[in-house]
């Protein structure tokens, strides 16, 4: 089996993005073993502390932001990097040719019960000049590798660098990553959705609508029954997606007005995003492309609506109906 080395030398990746990824995925093991030592070494749990987003720390989140942070300070490849745990963008190296957004631990809700959990990263071009939350606002197009760490039964490595998604498997006994999948491929059709059904009141009439079609089955529109899937961590569920296919869905609700959407654009809707697409999905917020929306801060939150190509377009014609009209029954 290829190691990733190789498949990178293959690919022509450049020295420095390919000395990056290293780091990425040293740090990535680590961070595996330190996710598995779990209560052992009193690793579960929250902190007092919360983040810029409001959100309660678990002493996970700090430990492996900590990590990733750490090794990426001594590449010289990476001029700057921003995190979800990190209220303001970090300077790293004068010279370097990147720039890191991560989730360092995606799903940490799940920690506390030993269930999936995931590292997601993105890489950016560095802009010239002095670095600043504005040299890290571009568009999801310019990204050239994204991708995850899903600390599963067995740790997964999905990367794409521009050249379709390679999925590599961590041997647990060499600590090698080895390609288990050369070109990850998401069927165009689907039966299977992933949403947090118990927001189904909040949420606007097109999601409404799509969801309550689905959930009609063979009687319905669709004239198809669908099974639901919802893992809590998006790692997982997007695993799922690039695995066998499906749609997963973090739509717009009114839950909370001052927080319409859940899912962070710059380190987990972009790189996921870049992923479905390479692999052959689609990626929407339901209005626009998610590569395409013109980033407005570091921690912006996003619609998020990917998966299958056939069904994320079908999600999609619910959202250019007018609903202000009564339908017609
Ligand atoms: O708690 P909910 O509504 O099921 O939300 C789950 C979503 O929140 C997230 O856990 C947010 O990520 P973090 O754990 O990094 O904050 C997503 O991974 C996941 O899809
Ligand atoms: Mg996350
Ligand atoms: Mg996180």
């Amino acid at each position: 089996m290829q190691t990733l080395a190789q498949t990178l030398k293959q690919q022509a990746t450049s020295d420095s993005l390919t000395q990056l990824i290293f780091t990425l995925a040293e740090t990535s093991k680590a961070i595996s073993k330190a996710v598995r030592h779990g209560a052992l070494a009193g690793l579960l749990g929250a902190t007092e502390q919360e983040n810029v987003q409001g959100e309660t720390q678990k002493k996970l989140d700090i430990i492996t932001n900590d990590m990733l942070k750490g090794a990426l300070k001594g590449d010289n490849s990476v001029h700057g990097l921003a995190s979800e745990e990190e209220d303001d963008v970090v300077a790293v190296n004068q010279g370097g040719e990147y720039l890191v957004c991560f989730d360092p631990l995606d799903g940490s809700s799940n920690i506390d019960i030993n269930s999936l959990v995931g590292t997601i990263f993105s890489v950016l071009p560095a802009v010239e000049g002095e670095l600043t939350e504005q040299s890290f606002l571009q568009s999801g197009r310019n990204q050239v590798a994204a991708g995850y760490v899903l600390y599963g039964p067995s740790t997964m490595l999905a990367l794409t660098t521009g050249h379709g998604v390679q999925l590599y498997t961590l041997h647990p006994e060499t600590d090698e990553f080895l390609l288990t999948d050369a070109n990850m491929s998401i069927p165009k059709d689907t039966a299977e959705f992933a949403i947090n059904m118990s927001n189904q009141r909040f949420w606007e009439a097109p999601m409404q609508t799509y969801i309550a079609d689905l959930l009609l089955g063979k009687i319905g529109p669709r004239e198809k029954a669908f099974n639901m899937r919802w893992i809590a961590a998006m790692v997982g569920d997007v695993h799922r997606v690039l695995s066998r296919g499906g749609i997963f869905t973090y739509p717009t609700d009114n839950k909370n007005p001052l927080k319409p959407y859940k899912l962070r654009l710059m380190y987990e809707a972009n790189p996921m995003a870049l992923l479905v697409e390479q692999a052959g999905g689609k990626a929407s917020t339901g209005y626009e492309n998610i590569l395409d929306i013109d980033p407005q801060e570091i921690h912006q939150r996003v619609a998020v609506i990917l998966g299958s190509a056939n069904e994320v377009d079908t999600c999609l014609s619910y959202h250019d109906i007018d609903y202000s009209e009564e339908p017609s029954l």
